[in-house]
């Protein structure tokens, strides 16, 4: 009973996943450039990224809503900033390794540019005080739907602990990436808001 359950809940994520991921993909050049402007101008406006003095963010790929106007302009605010690498001894976990400009980069083996890594670059979470993530859906309940690698679930299980009390957490998404209501699985990590080209999210 248990095992048919967790199969169609899967199902219906992989599903979800396939369909948010192709809405994403459709969106033209023009449309992604205004999306990204509208993004960074969100969320320069939010007061917990504006009393953020390290900021986690990502690098964007794909359909995914460009990220690299946001990291420029928190970098000419001054912002230290981190981004994340697949953990080397960790599977499934998440690095978070400082960035600047000339950090050097290269792509992972799902072909994400990520800081090369270096020991003296680590920054641990606790030491974040707003992380930005990207997610493939949301729903207003807070709830998240990522690549389905579980990389951010397992990162962020210590701040669902409450383990990082002074973490906020925001998910990136274009605003078609919202549903009414996503299938929840028991790791899911429910975020504090959503950040889109249109509005703030908080849940
Ligand atoms: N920009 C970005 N960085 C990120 C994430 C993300 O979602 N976006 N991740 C969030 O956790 C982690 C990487 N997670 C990933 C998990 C699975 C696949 C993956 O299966 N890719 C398929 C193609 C999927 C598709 O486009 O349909 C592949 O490589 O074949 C990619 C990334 C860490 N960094
Ligand atoms: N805290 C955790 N501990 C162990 N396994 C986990 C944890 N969180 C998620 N997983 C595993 O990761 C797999 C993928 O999870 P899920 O489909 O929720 O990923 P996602 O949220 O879409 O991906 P991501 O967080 O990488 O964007 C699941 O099979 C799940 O068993």
């Amino acid at each position: 009973m248990q095992t048919q359950k967790t199969t169609s809940s899967e199902q219906a994520r992989s599903s979800l996943r396939e369909r948010l991921i192709s809405q994403r993909n459709a969106l033209n050049a023009a449309q992604q450039q205004d999306a990204a402007s509208a993004l960074t101008r969100q969320a320069l406006a939010l007061p917990e990224l504006q009393q953020a003095r390290r900021i986690g963010l990502y690098h964007s790929v794909g359909g995914e809503l460009n990220t690299a106007p946001l990291i420029d302009s928190l970098l000419e605010q001054g912002k230290q900033l981190a981004l994340p690498v697949l953990h080397p001894f960790n599977p499934g976990h998440l690095l978070m390794l400082d960035y600047s400009k000339t950090t050097p980069m290269r792509p992972n083996r799902f072909a994400i540019p990520e800081p090369v890594l270096s020991c003296q670059a680590v920054v641990p979470l606790a030491q974040i005080d707003c992380l930005l993530i990207p997610l493939v859906g949301f729903d207003p309940h807070g709830n998240r739907l990522g690549m389905g690698g579980g990389f951010y679930d397992r990162t962020l299980a210590p701040w669902l602990d409450g383990k990082l009390p002074g973490l906020t957490v925001f998910g990136l998404a274009h605003d078609c990436q919202q549903v009414e209501q996503l299938p929840v699985a028991s790791w899911d990590v429910p975020i504090n808001g959503v950040i889109t080209p249109g509005r703030i999210w908080r849940f």
